[in-house]
């Protein structure tokens, strides 16, 4: 099932599980409906039964004359149980299917959604909201609907009883339960409104929660020993969010209490009410005595469950608010592709004029900047932290097309190029690049998803990350499975998880190589020496090295300095040097580095 981008209201509560499972969501709508006639049937039973009963023990009545009510009486118990027993079966049947329809299409959804959606802050909080057991959500909803639905018809059946015998005790239940209905759907919009605000809070304490008891952060946790300041943030954050839900719970309560008390008041008013019909015989014993129960449950579903289920349709509605924003969150076209297999040559990457800024804030990051990359050349990005040399390569892999100017590949805008082109282009290792807990071999594959065979090149780079050593003293070698998620999984250094995230960019077959900083945690010399291997394997091939530390880049075609948004300086090493600007500056400083 495609949730299509429309706006989904209450009718969708009705129409995702018909679509998703026609047989069972059917069962369940019309189940629950006879549901709702069932009370009333059993009034109507009950009464007579009770009326032949006075009637036999009155002796105007032969004993056998029970036996028909009370024939009746045991098929509507009987019904009730067989149906509730297929409802609940159903419920399981169209909770499974939605599972599989909604699963499916909400990580479709996320894998196909434009980048900028990744990174803000406002998307994964409507993302967070509407991904959390979504199937439930929607069958609740469905369940919740039609329970309300059955009740309002048991409420009608009562109702349309009393009109008859007693036009007058009517109108005074719906005078009552309408106002106590409206309660219920203000104190709903506030509950799930008050949840929003809570996911935020929910959110910080989820993730310090993981700074205080997480694994990647235990080293700092016992040296800086943050912990207790650390803790008291979390139970700050932690009280806020259940401080707002208690309130609100509390409201939702007091509102849910006052209605049943006065309704429960109005209620014995009525059955007094009744005995002057009683006694003028407009309504029999029985019936007088089945209305009584049946209001008296009445009660307790007008002061509980009316609200409840306000309440929860409410909640519904908002959610269904969510689930409309979320499907119109655009996609990228493409995003999930592989790569192409027919990967076109890079002969040139031209950024002219380009300014950018990212979406939702003011301040361009990159103003007005032209470059040329040309094929079969080395070229490193340097320059101060957040001058935006990695926004330039998320610019570059098209992770963001909102920008002004132009990028041509090839003498083609960029924004013309599939996806899947694009991706067969360029190979970038990140500064975070992923960690993936496999196996060494699946790790590095995965820089080149279109090659099952590709064992003699995952060999090569690992030689020429000089990883051969440290992978031959695992103990399965190349075949261990990384990471601590299995019981036999093995971690490595910081050092090695970069040394193979650039792996996986070598068995890469992209023409452009783009390192953006993966080697930080190796020290300057060893950094140095890896883009020097990694420059030689590229031989023919397109690099692009970003790196603070200039020893490293200095053997670049071509280096840029970038500031403010723009290229500062750009030529070979020794230009620059010559040059004696920025670049120089930044060099000398560093020149210890090397000794
Ligand atoms: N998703 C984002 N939304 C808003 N601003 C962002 C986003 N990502 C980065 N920035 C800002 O853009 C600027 C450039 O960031 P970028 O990561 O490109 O810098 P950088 O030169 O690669 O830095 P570093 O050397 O520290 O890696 C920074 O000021 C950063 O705060």
């Amino acid at each position: 099932m495609k949730l299509e981008k429309q706006k989904y209201g209450l009718g969708d509560i009705v129409k995702i599980p018909l679509k998703s499972a026609p047989i069972s969501a059917t069962l369940m709508g019309v189940l629950n409906l006879f549901q709702g006639l069932i009370p009333t049937i059993q009034l109507l039973i009950t009464a007579q039964f009770l009326d032949t009963a006075i009637a036999i023990f009155n002796k105007k009545q032969d004993a056998s004359s029970i036996i028909t009510p009370l024939i009746l009486l045991s098929l509507t118990i009987a019904y009730t149980w067989i149906s509730y027993q297929i409802i609940k079966f159903s419920e399981v049947k169209l909770e499974n299917k939605l599972r599989q329809n909604f699963r499916v299409f909400l990580v479709e959804k996320i894998a196909n959604l434009k980048y900028k959606h990744i990174e803000s802050q406002d998307s994964w909080d409507l993302i967070s909201r509407v991904v959390k057991e979504p199937e439930i959500q929607c069958r609740n909803a469905y369940d919740q609907l039609l329970a309300m639905i059955s009740m309002i018809l048991r409420i009608v059946g009562i109702l349309a009883i009393l009109f008859a015998k007693v036009w007058w005790s009517g109108l005074f239940i719906v005078a009552i339960s309408a106002p106590l209905f409206y309660i219920a759907l203000k104190g709903g919009k506030a509950s799930y409104e008050a949840n929003r605000e809570t996911e935020k809070f929910k959110r910080k304490v989820e993730y310090l929660g993981e700074v205080l008891n997480g694994r990647e952060s235990v080293e700092e946790r016992s040296l800086f020993g943050y912990s207790e300041e650390v803790n008291k943030k979390w139970h700050k954050q932690y009280e806020t969010a259940r401080g707002i839900e208690f309130k609100v719970n509390l409201i939702w309560f007091l509102k849910a209490k006052g209605g049943g008390v006065i309704t429960a008041i109005l209620s014995i008013l009525i059955v007094f009410i009744l005995i002057s019909p009683v006694q003028k015989g407009l309504i029999s014993v029985g019936l007088f005595i089945s209305i009584v129960n049946s209001v008296f449950s009445l009660i307790q579903s007008l002061s509980w469950q009316l609200p409840q289920y306000g309440d929860q349709l409410a909640k519904n509605k908002e959610y269904l608010v969510d689930l409309t924003n979320f499907v119109k969150l655009d996609s990228k076209d493409g995003a999930v592709d592989k790569p192409s297999e027919d990967i076109k040559k890079l002969k040139t990457l031209e950024f002219k004029n380009v300014s950018f800024k990212y979406p939702g804030t003011d301040a361009y990051i990159l103003k007005n900047i032209s470059f040329i990359i040309e094929e079969g050349k080395h070229y490193a990005f340097v320059g101060v932290n957040g001058c935006g040399k990695t926004t330039i390569t998320k610019l570059i892999t098209g992770l963001y097309d909102e920008f002004e100017g132009e990028i041509l590949l090839n003498g083609k805008s960029i924004k013309e190029y599939a996806q899947k082109d694009l991706k067969a282009m360029c190979s970038v290792v990140y500064q975070d690049f992923a960690k993936y807990f496999v196996s060494v071999r699946d790790n590095i594959a995965l820089g080149n998803v279109n090659n099952d065979n590709q064992n003699e090149e995952i060999e090569k780079s690992i030689e020429t990350i000089d990883l051969g050593k440290a992978i031959d003293e695992l103990p399965k070698g190349i075949d261990t499975i990384l990471g601590k998620i299995k019981s036999d999984g093995i971690d490595v250094s910081g050092g090695q998880w970069q040394r193979i995230a650039m792996a996986r960019a070598i068995v890469s077959p992209a023409p452009l190589r783009i390192l953006d900083e993966p080697t930080a945690a190796l020290d300057p010399i060893s950094e140095s020496n890896m883009y020097e291997r990694f420059e030689k394997i590229s031989r023919g091939g397109t690099t692009i090295f970003i790196s603070h530390r200039l020893g490293s880049t200095k053997l670049a075609d071509e280096i840029f300095v970038i500031g403010n948004g723009d290229i500062l300086e750009k030529g070979s090493h020794e230009e620059l040097m010559d040059k004696d600007g920025v670049y120089a500056e930044m060099f000398e400083s560093q020149r210890s580095w090397y000794l």
